[in-house]
């Protein structure tokens, strides 16, 4: 997997976040670098779903600072945020199940219509139907890549779940963002789904230029297309690194993996089985 290098496209610096008296995230760190799939793992309720929605903008952190691209955007409305780059799906489908997949794909790409979404759907004339047409063009080959041409025309709700995830991300890429916050890619998906969405993750990460940063259960597929990962337990980093890295860290194995500390066994002695 080729990684382009050149410093942190977002970092989370020192966040937290309570509610009321739950805290959820405690001073979490971490930098993604540009051009990287990185991977926020940890149990259930360690703080996941909470980190990636500081970055998104659905909560602001009680403390700490989130930048994209070198800007501070931990005060910036989530609307802001997908104009300057950030797109994202969510954990449980949130397409508009009556509306065509060719649709909903285009209303991810809304605020980039120079002349708004309605005007540029109903004027058919001059610059907005070129401006339309090469929409149209730039939809189309997101659709080409996900394999979803044959339904392109289907009602969204009536597809199936590993096909309508698909759809999901069509809508995300359709922002043409430059960090994609994928929510669970892989939930509910049979394992040829998996390997399905798995290969467009590495595409859309290699071919499109996306950086990822990304929250799934399935540790095979986090551990083989992540460069890296960062682990949180009860809302605190315990390690960040390569999978390989963070696999052999023990505090990881011991939280995570749910491995209790090494116990060095005696070797049970040979007892004579009980009369009953
Ligand atoms: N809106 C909320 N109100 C109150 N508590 C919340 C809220 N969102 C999350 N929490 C709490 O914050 C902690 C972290 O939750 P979060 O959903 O971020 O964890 P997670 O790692 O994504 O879990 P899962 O793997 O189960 O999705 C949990 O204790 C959770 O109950």
């Amino acid at each position: 997997m080729a990684v382009a290098e050149d410093g942190p496209v977002l970092e989370a610096v020192g966040v937290s976040l309570r509610f009321g008296g739950v805290r959820a995230l405690t001073d979490v760190s971490f930098g993604v670098n540009r051009g990287e799939i990185f991977s926020i793992i940890g149990p259930n309720g360690a703080g996941k779903t909470s980190m990636v929605n500081c970055v998104s903008g659905r909560y602001r952190p009680t403390e700490g600072r989130i930048r994209f691209g070198g800007r501070d955007i931990t005060r910036l409305p989530t609307r802001k945020r997908a104009a300057i780059g950030i797109g994202r799906t969510f954990q449980n489908l949130a397409l508009f199940g009556h509306m065509t997949v060719l649709e909903n794909i285009m209303v991810g790409r809304h605020h980039l219509l120079r002349r708004g979404f309605l005007p540029g759907m109903l004027w058919w004339v001059g610059g907005a139907r070129r401006e339309e047409i090469a929409h149209r063009r730039e939809v189309e080959e997101i659709i080409d890549f996900l394999e979803i041409q044959h339904v392109r025309k289907a009602v969204a709700g009536q597809l199936s779940y590993g096909l309508r995830k698909r759809v999901e991300l069509a809508r995300a890429m359709a922002l043409k963002p430059k960090l994609i916050l994928l929510d669970e890619p892989m939930a509910g998906m049979n394992l040829e789904e998996k390997e399905d969405m798995a290969r467009f993750i590495i595409d859309l990460n290699e071919e499109w230029g996306m950086t990822v940063l990304m929250i799934e259960h399935d540790m095979g597929v986090v551990m083989d297309i992540s460069h890296r990962v960062v682990v949180l337990d009860f809302g605190r980093k315990i390690a960040e690194g390569r999978p390989d890295e963070v696999l052999a860290d023990p505090h990881v194995r011991r939280a995570y993996l749910g491995e209790a500390d090494e116990v060095v066994q005696e070797p049970a002695e040979a007892t004579e089985p009980v009369a009953p």
